[in-house]
């Protein structure tokens, strides 16, 4: 080891030549002092007078005993520099004291024979020098170096006070630095406990359902090393056979496939992705938005109160969110529900449409608005002024897209069923345009367990495809010469760096007309800039990323754009408005806008329908049940 502490606790006993060579270096050193002390005589009867206060003082001060006394020893000579007279008295006397004090104990011939055996006593008795370990093994006294020697030669005083005060503090920091030092080696050379299961335990393991509390505990660990790998890993073992263990494990203890789990771990440091994984395996906290065209967060808060349900504000970054943490009624069937007063909407489907921002009598385009919990905040934002187009590929879920526009009084709205890469062609000139692109759902883990497995290599290849396109769309579709606007927000609920960052970096590359722009949204992680070698532009960071671990909240991601000018793929206003009176024709024509085009006629939206006309009637003040015989006839 060679350290110092370790010497003084393993006390091997100094050879006899080497105890002379200490022994000789002390005398040595001890009588260099005195010789400087010598210039000054002193009488026979006051030398042994002293020299007897001195031995007294001696055997009070110890070394630990002076590092106590260090400041205010310190203090002292502070007052004595103040009156010189005294002090060169003062250092005179005790310089003396130790001149004499060292001469007795290197006076072998000294007269007076008992001060001056308890001198040597002091300082060269063996049995001083070292402490018997009587506890050795071998049966033989196991001696102890004293660490003290040296120090206990020397007495404080004024003059050596300051040196001898720099001595201790270097010692210190010396025993401070062998200390760490020994603790360093101590961890090197412990052996490390191999967590990763061997050969053998695997032949077991791959014979038997997976031991869930065994995998779990080697998961917490191995995250544990790759946080420190250089201390904790064990030997000859690399740093790619600890991630393919855990990998493994994540797959069998969470169900992910060994490809999904691989991509998401990449996204975050080991501890994060665990922090990922597990808070997928909670659901989020259900959440409702308040419909500001019906009423207000305060009052419908207290009416759903009043229902005894348990609720409280979802965060100071929106004033229309509430969050339920549990309720004697059904929150999807609530009166106030019927009535359009809420819906039931994730917080983090909020973020895009707060990032659009729309503005009162806009032209603003919901690009995948299906079932329209964004689209009809859009309308409320815009208080039902302008126009909000909200358009789904998919029909059928049209349905519920207008069942919501209904429920919850959106009137300026248009729902239109077309695949938004025909944008601008269909129309175009927007003032905003919001893109919630669909996506793989790795952000909604939480609410969809079947994406763990269900997910391969080739929806990262696809998905993203579409979702390039369908956001040069969105671009073209957006009039860059807005008075009030100019903007497209782009949005998924994954947290895939294929769908997100690199989507939105192929849009700047490829529409220079477009630059990423603060997104106004109060929480959120910024986007990468880079990853796994691949850079992005660096205004990417500007892109809000949002994770179940850090927000409470689904994986999500939105980056908002400014048009900045047009592009040959655009078309005016103008254009826009006569294409947009073509669709409405040819719409017409097909029928699309007809009763066969999201009709209300099926038992469910009937029974919401009806749900609500009594309702209004009640309202009314008219009884529901008397009006229907007169509705028979
Ligand atoms: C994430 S969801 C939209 C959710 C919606 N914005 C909301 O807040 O309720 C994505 C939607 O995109 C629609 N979609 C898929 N491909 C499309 C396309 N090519 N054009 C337009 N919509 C498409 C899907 O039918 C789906 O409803």
């Amino acid at each position: 080891m060679g350290s110092r502490r370790a010497k003084n606790k393993q006390g091997a006993p100094p050879s006899l030549d080497e105890f002379q060579a200490r022994k000789e270096k002390k005398l040595n050193r001890t009588k260099e002092k005195s010789k400087r002390s010598a210039s000054t005589e002193e009488s026979a009867d006051s030398r042994s007078s002293k020299k007897h206060k001195k031995d007294n003082k001696s055997k009070e001060h110890s070394h630990k005993q002076k590092k106590e006394s260090k400041k205010a020893a310190v203090e002292e000579a502070e007052e004595e520099e103040q009156d010189e007279e005294v002090q060169v008295e003062e250092e005179n006397e005790q310089q003396e004291e130790i001149s004499e004090a060292k001469k007795l104990l290197f006076d072998d011939d000294d007269e007076d024979e008992d001060e001056g055996k308890e001198g040597l006593e002091d300082e060269f008795d063996l049995e001083q020098e070292y402490e018997y370990d009587e506890d050795a093994e071998d049966g033989h006294a196991n001696p102890m170096f004293s660490d003290d020697e040296e120090a206990d030669l020397e007495e404080l005083n004024a003059a050596n006070m300051e040196s001898l005060s720099k001595r201790i503090d270097e010692e210190d920091a010396l025993e401070a630095e062998e200390a760490e030092q020994e603790l360093l080696e101590a961890s090197i050379n412990q052996p490390r406990a191999d967590i990763l299961p061997t050969e053998e335990e695997l032949e077991l393991m791959a014979d038997q359902p997976p031991d869930l509390t065994a995998v779990r505990t080697r998961i917490l660990e191995i995250v544990k090393v790759l946080e420190d790998f250089r201390n904790l890993a064990a030997e000859g073992r690399s740093r790619t056979e600890y991630i393919d263990r855990l990998l493994k494990d994540i797959c069998s203890y969470f169900g992910y496939s060994p490809f999904l789990a691989e991509k998401i771990f990449n996204l975050f440091s080991p501890a994060e992705a665990l922090e990922f994984f597990e808070a997928n395996e909670v659901p989020r906290p259900i959440s409702i938005r308040t419909n500001t065209l019906k009423t207000r967060r305060r009052d419908l808060a207290q009416a759903l109160v009043n229902k005894g349900v348990n609720l409280q504000p979802i965060g100071a970054w929106t004033k229309v969110g509430l969050q339920i943490f549990d309720s004697q009624v059904p929150i999807g069937a609530t009166s106030e529900y019927l009535a359009g007063q809420y819906i039931l909407q994730a917080a983090s489907s909020f973020l895009p449409v707060v990032a659009l921002d729309p503005q009162e009598n806009e032209r603003v385009l919901d690009m995948a608005a299906a079932p329209g919990g964004k689209t009809t905040y859009i309308s409320a934002l815009m208080k039902n002024t302008g126009c909000v187009f909200a358009n789904d590929a998919n029909k059928a879920r049209t349905k519920s897209l207008i069942a919501n526009i209904h429920r919850l009084g959106c009137t300026n709205t248009i729902v239109c069923n077309y695949d938004a890469r025909e944008f601008p062609k269909v129309i175009g000139g927007f003032d905003r345009i919001l893109l919630d692109a669909p996506c793989s759902g790795t952000g909604v883990i939480g609410k969809d367990q079947s994406v763990k497995s269900s997910r391969t290599e080739k929806d990262f290849i696809q998905i993203p495809h579409l979702q390039k396109q369908l956001l040069l769309s969105a671009i073209d579709s957006v009039d860059a010469n807005s008075k009030t606007g100019g903007v497209i927000v782009y949005s998924t609920c994954s947290v895939a760096v294929e769908e997100d960052e690199a989507v939105v970096d192929y849009a700047l590359r490829k529409r220079p007309n477009v630059k990423l722009v603060e997104s106004g949204l109060a929480i959120g992680k910024e986007g990468f800039t880079s990853f796994r070698g691949k850079k992005f532009h660096p205004s990417l960071k500007l892109t809000r990323r949002y994770y179940p671990h850090t927000y409470n909240v689904d994986g999500f991601y939105v980056a908002k754009f400014q048009k900045i000018g047009p592009s040959p793929h655009d078309d005016n206003q103008a254009s826009a408005r006569e294409k947009e009176a073509a669709a409405r024709e040819e719409a017409l024509e097909e029928g699309i806008i007809n009763d066969d085009f999201a009709s209300f006629d099926n038992d469910e939206d009937k029974k919401y329908m009806e749900k609500s006309k009594k309702i209004g009637l009640l309202k009314k003040g008219v009884n529901p049940k008397a009006t229907k015989p007169a509705s028979k006839k």
